[in-house]
């Protein structure tokens, strides 16, 4: 099938879009206009945008499967059910120095919406002191001023005011993208707004303003009135766009290089080698304007380095030919560190764990499958409070004592460098294993929103097919300890404070480390420092938010795309996802990939017309 043909989503058969190998000349390669790679949170927009234009031909590629008919990523609060699953990539970080050498798992969506499919569905446009930081770093046109537009153009929400009284005239209201609040949470949920509170912690009815996100809130999340999450794909992939005959989506199809015109002035990337296997053939398909890399934060930089582009020293130690020095490709890794999950025991009747249950998680799924209602419509974190650890008027350190020392990373004195999150079941770790029978329980973590700690991706060998190596380095300065160790005493306090305090269970003190529940009984009084260090050294993990692998910035010795988020250095190949981040949010990203993938679609479209 060509490119002027009628397409919907084609799957594993290249030879319905590319051109087998046969020879080098692109002039015989079957040719798209523009070829965006990943069908991701970003990459479902840009293709949906883009052949908006019925003049415009595009292919989308995707890695993984079709959205269409499947049912675990539609279920809201079952994602953690997608970890380690063919709808998943699989990979896990090296082993972290700072985390007792721990090699932790490193969740990724693959499939078409990419992590937006597979994500805990919280929809937050971040602090817009983040976006100043961003401006400052270079990114001129990336204040939050110039993404609101792109905010509400995305965004389809639906209000409910026995909730909260969202801000309408910063939300999108006819966007393609649905948000609203779940019809029901656990009960547990409204015990810890209201500790929150009664800690010195303000209510927000609405962090997704111009004026911040600092406080403790209810959080909106991506689903539908069916009660189903909203992924990129199901947004922007719909019936219409999918049957556009300018658009073809090829599922289950590696994207392996991108190839390059190196015969002119300048260098021209010109089309994209893909494959569905290993050892199988490799086709090759042509792009006349532009590639578009969405592939996120870690298969664009492995895609890039294997294409040429990227660090000189890692292209030699795989004996991959440079078409272009970029130093900055794979580097400045950053996520936000999560505690991991800290369990508390609960009284029966607040909490969700009760769905673990065979019968009672069947007659759950029943009533989600028939209403969209009951438990698995709700988020796995429906409410969050986002702090800064330096306020003085937190409780973060033992009565009468001085906080262990830290200095303020966060992008503006608006904005938080910590979360607070409740999740209302029990999880021992983060394989979120079903806890005894007749648990109840809450898992408390909290976020550093604002590491200063980086690390980088990083080739395993010159095959796409091989996971790259993933360095988040976490904990690696002794700062961003100190911002957690701050927090997690702070969590300690949240789950004394009334009422939540009423609704869980504690044990007398004891130093038993290896009981699940120690930190649930710990006296926030009595536990050290250290103790909260080696607890964080042990659970402490990667928060699955890792942006900045390809940074946007004015200068190629320091960034790899520029402000339009095109490479440096290359002609018609740009980047759109969480990889071009300058730096990290003091939030949840997706959303801002989303508005990022809406303006970026914008820029494009306008090259066009110029053209
Ligand atoms: C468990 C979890 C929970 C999260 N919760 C939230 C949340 O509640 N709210 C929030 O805002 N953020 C959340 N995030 C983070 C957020 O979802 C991601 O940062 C965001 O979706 C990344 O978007 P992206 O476009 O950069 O990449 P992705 O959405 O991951 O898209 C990349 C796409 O490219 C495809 N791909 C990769 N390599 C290739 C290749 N070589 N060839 C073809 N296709 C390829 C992938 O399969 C994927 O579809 C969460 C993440 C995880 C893992």
């Amino acid at each position: 099938m060509g490119a002027n043909q009628s397409t919907h989503i084609t799957s594993a058969d290249p030879l319905q879009f590319a051109s087998v190998d046969v020879t080098d000349d692109p002039a015989s390669w079957t040719t798209y206009e523009y070829i965006v790679v990943g069908g991701g949170s970003a990459g479902c927009v840009l293709a949906a945008r883009l052949s908006e234009d019925r003049n415009a031909t595009v292919l989308l590629l995707e890695a993984g499967k079709s959205h269409l008919s499947d049912v675990p990523t539609r279920i809201p609060f079952g994602f953690s059910k997608i970890f380690r699953t063919p709808t998943d990539w699989n990979l896990y970080t090296t082993a972290q120095t700072n985390l007792h050498g721990r090699e932790t798992y490193f969740p990724r969506g693959k499939i078409l919406g990419g992590t937006s499919a597979t994500n805990a569905l919280i929809y937050h446009h971040c602090s817009p002191e983040d976006f100043d930081e961003w401006v400052s770093l270079g990114a001129t046109g990336w204040s939050y001023a110039d993404l609101l537009p792109y905010f509400k153009k995305s965004e389809k929400h639906t209000p409910n005011t026995k909730i909260a009284r969202t801000d309408l005239s910063s939300r999108g209201l006819d966007g393609a993208w649905q948000t609203r609040h779940p019809s029901e949470v656990a009960p547990i949920d409204g015990y810890a707004i209201e500790a929150c509170k009664n800690l010195g912690i303000p209510h927000t009815e609405d962090i997704n303003t111009p004026k911040g996100t600092m406080g403790v809130t209810h959080l909106t999340g991506n689903i539908n009135s069916k009660g189903q999450r909203d992924s990129a794909a199901t947004a922007y992939l719909t019936n219409e766009v999918v049957s556009r005959p300018n658009l073809t989506i090829a599922t289950n199809i590696m994207a392996e290089k991108v190839v390059f015109d190196e015969s002119g002035p300048t260098i021209r990337a010109t089309g994209v080698v893909v494959s569905v296997g290993p050892t199988s053939p490799r086709y090759h398909v042509a792009a006349s304007r532009e590639i578009i890399l969405c592939a996120g934060v870690v298969g664009t930089p492995q895609m890039l380095m294997l294409s040429g582009i990227g660090p000189v020293e890692e292209l030699a130690k795989h004996d991959i030919p440079l078409v272009h020095a970029l130093p900055s490709v794979g580097r400045n890794l950053v996520d936000h560190v999560s505690t991991g999950p800290l369990p508390f025991r609960a009284k029966p009747g607040f909490t969700y764990d009760y769905i673990t249950n065979r019968f009672s998680g069947f007659l759950a799924l029943l009533k989600w499958y028939a209403f969209g209602t009951g438990p698995l419509s709700s988020m796995g974190w429906p409410s969050a409070a986002f702090v800064r650890s330096t306020d003085p008027s937190l409780p973060v350190s033992r009565t009468g004592e001085e906080p262990i020392p830290v200095t303020d990373q966060t992008s503006r004195p608006g904005a938080p460098d910590v979360e607070l999150i409740w999740f209302p079941m029990t999880v021992f770790d983060d394989k979120f294993a079903k806890p005894p029978p007749g648990t109840h329980g809450v898992t408390l973590a909290a976020l550093l929103l604002r590491p200063e700690s980086k690390g980088n991706i990083t080739l395993r060998s010159r095959s796409i097919w091989d996971a790259p190596l993933i360095d988040p380095n976490c904990l690696a300065t002794e700062n961003d300890l100190n911002i957690l160790i701050r927090a997690t005493r702070l969590l300690m306090r949240l789950a004394r404070t009334e009422p939540l305090a009423s609704a869980l269970e504690f044990g007398p003190h004891s130093g038993d480390k290896s009981s699940p529940w120690w930190l649930c009984d710990a006296d926030p009084d009595k536990v050290t420092d250290k103790e909260l260090e080696d607890l964080l050294r042990d659970n402490a993990l990667p928060a699955k938010h890792p942006v900045c692998t390809a940074s946007m910035g004015s200068f190629p010795e320091t960034s790899v795309v520029d402000a339009e988020l095109r490479v440096h250095g290359i002609d018609g190949l740009r980047i759109v996802d969480a990889s071009v981040f300058p730096s990290q949010l003091s939030g949840h990203p997706c959303a801002v990939i989303v508005a990022m993938a809406e303006k970026a679609a914008d820029m494009i479209k306008k090259t066009r017309r110029v053209l």
